[in-house]
């Protein structure tokens, strides 16, 4: 079975603002196992910065426990060592040095000798194709290259899990298919990652489960492929290269399909196998189930709860 890396159980955090409490995290609870993505999401405000610098031992939390690899951040500072962290961007960078003193500094900085620093300094390079860039300054690399920079620094001190915010925003379309490939296979090494973002196609591409925070709750926790199922349809829509011939389409019809133009639409999945009977041989360009997306799924159970 795979070893959970983060637990956190009953967090609450609450602020107090202009003379009244806010209760930005009431009661949220989080696990993640080695080699899992979690995606952690929700609307503007909803308390996933507060539960992170809870996670990261930032902030310490009103109520409630965190264990990354079994240590709590809060009180034995070894649980930091477990723990790798990308926040708000790529600060974790120091723009005015380059690639490579940024992981040294980083490395020493983690506790690793200046020589396993170097050399673990030297293998992530090479693994994140930075290694002709590595004498240039941060500054002057593409917004692709700092973002890959970034990671592999929270990854100098090879830690169990780690914190990833936003790690796709600003990127052109190579960038951001080479730093999904990176998340992936971090992931697939054994570490587990709690990964924060507004980008909900790339939380469903990546992500093994998902957790939909609002107003300071956990309202959703499942695994990805279920949520996604669980809100999709059952009809299917055929697309044909060519219109139908009269007759045929007066037989889909007494069978209940809805025809518009080459597009067919057929409400009960029953309808599936029959209606293609009647369309052979016609050559069909496309089949297709309905199927929910993440941002779909996103706005409906955030609205329902602003209703309720
Ligand atoms: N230092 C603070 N002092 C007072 N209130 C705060 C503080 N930090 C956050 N809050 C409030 O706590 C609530 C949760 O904020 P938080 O930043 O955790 O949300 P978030 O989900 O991370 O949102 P975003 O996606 O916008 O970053 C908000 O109502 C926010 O205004």
């Amino acid at each position: 079975m795979a070893m959970t890396v983060l637990e956190a159980h009953h967090l609450r955090k609450s602020y107090w603002s202009q003379g009244k409490s806010i209760a930005a995290v009431q009661n949220v609870s989080l696990s993640i196992a080695e080699q899992e993505v979690l995606a952690f999401l929700g609307p503007n405000g909803a308390g996933k910065t507060t539960t992170i610098k809870m996670l990261a031992g930032l902030i310490l939390p009103d109520a409630g426990q965190v264990r990354i690899a079994g240590r709590d951040p809060h009180h034995d500072p070894k649980a930091l060592r477990s723990l790798g962290a990308v926040l708000e961007g790529n600060r974790n960078l120091y723009w005015r040095l380059n690639p490579l003193e940024n992981l040294e500094y980083f490395g020493v900085l983690r506790g690793l000798s200046p020589k396993i620093a170097r050399q673990r300094s030297q293998r992530l390079l090479e693994r994140f194709g930075l290694v002709e860039k590595r004498r240039s300054l941060v500054q002057t690399l593409s917004r692709g290259m700092q973002q890959k920079l970034a990671i592999a620094v929270a990854l100098i001190h090879d830690p169990q899990l780690l914190l990833l915010d936003e790690p796709t925003l600003g990127l052109d379309v190579e960038a951001t298919e080479s730093v999904k490939q990176l998340v992936r296979e971090i992931a697939a090494e054994g570490r587990a990652i709690l990964l924060t973002t507004h980008q909900l196609h790339i939380a469903e591409e990546l992500s093994d489960r998902v957790a939909i925070m609002n107003q300071g709750k956990i309202i959703v926790e499942e695994p990805t492929a279920q949520l996604i199922r669980q809100f999709s349809g059952t009809a299917y829509t055929v697309e044909l290269e060519q219109a139908l011939d009269l007759e045929r389409s007066q037989r889909l019809r007494a069978l209940g399909a809805v025809i518009h133009h080459h597009r067919l639409y057929l409400p009960k999945p029953e309808l599936l196998y029959p209606v293609l009977d009647l369309l052979n041989p016609l050559p069909i360009v496309r089949l297709e189930k309905d199927q929910a997306n993440l941002t779909d799924i996103f706005l409906k159970l955030v609205r329902e709860e602003k209703n309720t």
